[in-house]
């Protein structure tokens, strides 16, 4: 008996560390014979039709990331279900997600993101890190990774960040002088400019104005092709190509969309380079802390520099704005959490009037709670796989190579079984060892190689706009009752505004 336990446990380390080799081994055991691994004709899901009235008559579209916990309930932790021509093996059970990250590969691919492919294809634009894959992909990540990953490296946008917050704080002040209440209208939006401007401090060391009283038209519109662009993006890749030429106006707005966003960027390198090369030819000497001036001087084709900087404007504006505005509703509706993180930063820059990447740093609080946030309303709310050379184990099922897997983290991170009181904003569980945690079950930033580029600039953009405001004022909500849920718009979103009382300290 113990014999067959002892087997039993290493025969199950060899499953959670090793699957390939564990699929060969079972494969070969005579259990094997009578117990095969079941087909993708063998998993459960929605048929077609009921999908897909889920999806367009019971508003299922924004309501994406409640799916993932309706199909856990009714399937179990692995279902199947078609979306438009994309076949989507869901997988909503973290150990199962381990067994599908661990088979990953050399270079993990997400997702076909077919529509964004083929718009830079259409146009000749060159693939970003979000969209590469392969050898490029990997060139990319290294050489991004050398100033988006190491610490050391990050902490150095920390002082073009704090000016920022600077501006966002003036914002906030200028926001009720206008409209003569602490109550601050739609959170969300001022985010979305912050967003928008701390990530184009890290990339250009310049300012693009988002958070003057007059906003840029040219920012202004740059939000609304992000908006615009993520709606369409279900869209499109839900439609077969040839309908694109049939049925034109969402693939037209698309398009449309990411033109915007891609000579926004232009403009904004171009002018750049410029003055880089005006002080060139002045014999100044030429230095910057910003990643578009590192990515130039790797001497990637300036093609590639303009695909990279448009993606990670784009990447850096949703996530930051989502986070901060659920972070500020969270903490307004618990004053007691809110007070004990006022402690917690007061007490680490002992007063001092602007907390630096050093200070935040030593906030176990303030990571806890950006922590739980993301737990709660994770920006990106399903992430996925699609392993192509090989078929790979999950669970009880074989899954043939090139199918899509989800990985419903948003179902993972509400599992009563990891996070006991689910639905609960408790950052402390965060701060004590929890056995019953799994490392998987709340994954917001992915996981490996092909994990979040942006997780350390994120945290600290962050951590950097709550601990000035908290040090500004105490934020209350607009009423007790003014609930807010998130709703699927690719990403994970507020469903309507947010607004809250911002109280002067
Ligand atoms: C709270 C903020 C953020 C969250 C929750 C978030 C989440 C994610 C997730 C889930 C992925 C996919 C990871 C995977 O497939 O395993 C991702 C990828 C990525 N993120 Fe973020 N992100 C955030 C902020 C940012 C920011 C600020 C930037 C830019 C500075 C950024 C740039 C990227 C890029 C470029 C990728 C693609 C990486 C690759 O394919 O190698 N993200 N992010």
């Amino acid at each position: 008996m113990s014999q067959t336990l002892k087997l039993a446990s290493k025969s199950s380390l060899l499953y959670r560390y090793f699957p390939e080799m564990w699929a060969e081994v079972a494969s070969k055991s005579p259990e094997a014979v009578v117990k095969r691994q079941k087909s993708l004709a063998d998993i459960p899901g929605p048929t077609t039709f009921s999908f897909l009235a889920d999806l367009f008559c019971r508003k299922g579209l924004s309501r994406l990331h409640e799916l993932q916990l309706e199909g856990k309930a009714k399937f179990g932790p692995v279902w199947k279900a078609s979306f438009g021509p994309i076949l989507t093996v869901n997988v909503a059970d973290p150990a199962l997600i381990e067994q599908v990250l661990r088979q990953e590969g050399k270079h993990p691919i997400r997702s076909d993101l077919c529509s964004w492919k083929d718009y830079r294809q259409c146009r000749g634009h060159a693939y970003g890190l979000l969209t590469a894959e392969g050898e490029e992909w990997q060139r990319l990540r290294s050489i991004l990774g050398k100033h988006m990953l190491k610490p050391k490296e990050v902490e150095e946008y920390g002082g073009a960040l704090n000016d920022v917050v600077t501006d966002l704080i003036k914002c906030l002040e200028y926001q009720q002088r206008q409209s003569q209440s602490l109550m601050i209208k739609d959170i969300a939006s001022i985010f979305y400019k912050f967003g928008l401007e701390g990530i184009s401090s890290v990339l250009f060391e310049s300012r693009i104005g988002c958070l003057e009283p007059n906003v840029p038209e040219e920012t202004e519109q740059f939000i609304q092709s992000i908006n615009t662009m993520f709606v369409m993006t279900l869209l499109t890749m839900a439609m077969p190509r040839f309908l694109h030429h049939i049925i034109k106006k969402p693939w037209q707005k698309f398009c449309d969309s990411w033109d915007y966003m891609f000579a926004f960027a232009k403009r904004h390198i171009d002018k750049r380079m410029a003055e880089v090369a005006e002080k060139v030819a002045w014999g100044k000497k030429v230095e910057g802390k910003y990643l578009t001036y590192y990515l130039a001087q790797e001497k990637l084709p300036m093609k590639s520099v303009y695909g990279n900087v448009t993606e990670l404007l784009l990447a850096g504006v949703d996530t930051i704005s989502s986070t901060l505005s659920w972070s500020l509703y969270e903490l307004s509706r618990h004053p007691c959490i809110q007070t004990a993180l006022y402690h917690e930063i007061c007490e680490v820059t002992q007063d001092e009037p602007i907390p630096s990447a050093v200070h935040v740093a030593k906030m176990p609080l303030m990571k806890a709670v950006m922590k739980e946030v993301l737990r709660l309303y994770p920006v990106i709310p399903g992430n996925a796989r699609l392993i192509s050379d090989r078929d790979i184990l999950v669970g009880e099922y074989t899954i043939p190579k090139k199918t899509l897997i989800s990985l419903c983290h948003y179902a993972t991170s509400r599992d009563e079984r990891f996070f006991p009181n689910p639905n609960k904003f408790h950052p402390e569980r965060w701060l004590q060892k929890d056995e019953s945690q799994h490392p998987y079950a709340s994954i917001p930033f992915g996981f490996g190689k092909r994990s979040c580029i942006g997780r350390r600039i994120a945290e600290l953009e962050v951590y950097l706009a709550l601990a000035r405001i908290l040090t500004h004022f105490e934020v209350r909500p607009e009423d007790e009752d003014s609930i807010v849920r998130p709703m699927t718009r690719t990403l994970l979103v507020p469903e309507k505004e947010i607004n809250l009382q911002f109280i002067h300290r």
